[in-house]
């Protein structure tokens, strides 16, 4: 299925969740390597569709509103708009970014769950929840806190303890009380909740997985399977919440003893990728089935989702038993790209504790592109990657300045200075040319097929050997020596030059979308010619027309000096 050219290409990352501006992780680890790709299939002239959302649902949402001092729903207008502002701020290409609060992701949320307990993969059974008597309501996950009973934290949370990071049921804290009043008058109660039978899809489960062995990364595959070695449970997919999507009947009205409860986050968060696409093709005039509907030419789709470890199970089991389990056709997974940890200085980035850079601050201290070519260059793909300052500065200095901007800069001012910033016409080939041509018509499709199994590191590293390539030919032909004996000598090192220049800016694209403006507009390449569909490299090396008028750019990367490193250990904290 991976190796045929589908019609579609539908990309999905890990829904951003509302509690704030995402972090360098969030993005490296989701958002960011679903817009190289996206952009990448794009330039190769896939047709693409790119959709994200905001996950508005569950107890986070709701106690980060209450700090707020806001309703739930003002918070998350507010937080998404903080979202789509950051995620703007860093070029990401959504073709949409919705909101699983929508109305299409509460209908399709409510008709899965119908569909489900027809077939026998949900059933309300009776549990047992903390209720609080001062506060007049259950308490769900977060909502109560208490003594951690496997190791004895005092401040542990009724869904996990932040101490030992075990993952918890609030009925199991010792001495719970209410995270809203502080109160300890607190029972325990039986109340009824719906829960996925997890447990009857194992097997369908296993086999999909199985037939997905060999095209999606050990990462995945092997956190799918040690979920299902330990055996599936059963889950409870509602919560006694105020916010979030009413539990109804099939006449569409509440759910009998369902009221003051809904469905629980991780049950509705995927959906939304549909609700999402539902949203943008209306918002379009278009049809969505296509993407979602395997009898509306959905198997002509190629579905590629992006996330970090932490979402593997519930994008492999999770979601995929809602998917089976709805015997509708719908659309399962093609390719799933999952990311280890970006980590910060031995911890890791944290929403809740503001551990960490986040979007709007990155932003803030350095261009979009410098976050983007580092993040990506140590993508967390084989291990956790360590972010620090001094790797982000040589990543920018070395990779961006020294050897992209550098080569740019020198061979376009050197045109402009001798040449009347005419790309010049004359010139026999030599061995230099040759050598270049040959390179390139190897590294470039290996560059492509990188991009095409989403190895990202090897594809920044391939596009950096280009980049290094380019300045190893200058050294060669060296147009500035032969210029004073021989002009024409010169001129074709510096049209050649010229044209690896443009094809830099049209390679960069995915990556350094500022920088590759910058150069291709310098270069004047219309639109309409920054594709990727390169010919041959020779054509490739001359395609510029001759006399064709091109400028220096302005300076494309400022290098990060010490003294920002040291403001930035500062500001952030890192460092020692
Ligand atoms: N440090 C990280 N490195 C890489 N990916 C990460 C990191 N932290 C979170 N992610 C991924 O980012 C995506 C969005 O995550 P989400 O908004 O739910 O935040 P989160 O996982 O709760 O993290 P946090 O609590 O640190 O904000 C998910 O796919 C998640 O796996
Ligand atoms: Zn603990």
């Amino acid at each position: 299925m991976s190796t045929s050219t589908p019609q579609r290409i539908l990309v999905t990352s890990a829904l951003p969740y509302i509690n704030g501006v995402k972090h360098l992780g969030n993005l490296a680890g989701s958002m960011l390597p679903a817009d190289v790709y996206s952009r990448v299939m794009r330039l190769l002239g896939h047709d693409v569709l790119y959709i994200c959302a905001t996950d508005e649902h569950g107890t986070p949402a709701e106690l980060a509103a209450a700090e707020a001092g806001l309703t739930v729903s003002d918070y998350c207008d507010q937080m998404h708009d903080a979202q789509a502002n950051a995620g703007a701020a860093f070029k990401l290409s959504y073709d949409y970014f919705g909101r699983s609060s929508s109305e299409s992701t509460q209908r399709l949320t409510q008709a899965f769950a119908l569909a489900l307990e027809e077939n026998g993969f949900i059933e309300e059974r009776s549990s047992k929840q903390v209720y609080s008597v001062t506060d007049g309501r259950y308490l769900p996950d977060r909502y109560v806190e208490g003594t951690c009973p496997n190791c004895a934290f005092e401040k542990a949370r009724g869904d996990q303890c932040d101490n030992c990071g075990k993952l918890l049921d609030p009925v199991d804290l010792i001495e719970p009380y209410s995270a809203v009043s502080g109160s300890k008058d607190v029972e325990i109660r039986d109340t009824n909740h719906l829960y996925l039978k997890q447990s009857e899809m194992s097997g369908r489960l296993r086999e999909w997985v199985e037939t997905h062995r060999e095209d999606w990364p050990a990462l995945t595959t092997s956190i799918a399977m040690k979920w299902l070695d330990e055996g599936l449970r059963d889950r409870s997919i509602t919560r006694d919440l105020e916010w979030g999507i009413p539990v109804v009947g099939s006449d569409g009205n509440v759910r009998d003893g369902f009221d003051g409860k809904v469905f629980y986050v991780w049950f509705d968060a995927p959906i939304a990728y549909i609700g999402a696409t539902q949203d943008w093709a209306e918002k379009n005039g278009t049809d969505w089935e296509p993407y979602w509907r395997t009898d509306k030419g959905a198997d002509d789709t190629r579905y590629v989702q992006f996330m970090g470890k932490d979402n593997v199970a519930f994008h492999t089991l999770s979601f995929p038993t809602t998917i089976m389990g709805s015997q509708q056709p719908w659309k399962l997974v093609d390719e799933l790209k999952a990311f280890n940890w970006v980590t910060w200085y031995g911890g890791k980035f944290s929403t809740s504790q503001k551990r960490g850079v986040f979007m709007d601050q990155a932003v803030d201290i350095a261009p979009s592109d410098y976050w983007r070519w580092h993040l990506m260059a140590n993508a967390p793909e084989g291990s956790d990657a360590a972010f620090t300052w001094e790797e982000f500065q040589a990543s920018v200095n070395s990779d961006l300045a020294n050897v992209l901007g550098n080569f740019v800069n020198r061979i376009t001012s050197y045109c402009v200075k001798k040449f009347d910033g005419a790309v010049p016409a004359g010139g026999a080939k030599t061995e230099a040319e040759s050598w270049i041509e040959a390179d390139l018509s190897e590294r470039l499709p290996r560059l492509i097929s990188y991009y095409e199994a989403r190895e990202f590191r090897k594809a920044m590293a391939e596009t950096r050997a280009i980049w290094a390539a380019g300045n190893e030919y200058l050294t060669q032909a060296a147009p500035w020596t032969h210029y004073k004996t021989d002009v024409d000598q010169a001129a074709m090192g510096v049209r050649t030059g010229l044209n690896l220049v443009a094809l830099f800016g049209i390679l960069a694209q995915p990556i350094i979308p500022d920088a590759a403006d910058k150069i291709l507009a310098a270069m004047g390449i219309p639109e309409d010619r920054r594709s990727w569909k390169f010919g041959d490299t020779v054509d490739l090396l001359d395609a510029l027309p001759h006399g064709h008028a091109i400028t220096a750019p302005p300076v494309l990367f400022t290098k990060i000096e010490d003294d920002d490193v040291t403001a930035w250990t500062e500001r952030f904290g890192g460092g020692v």
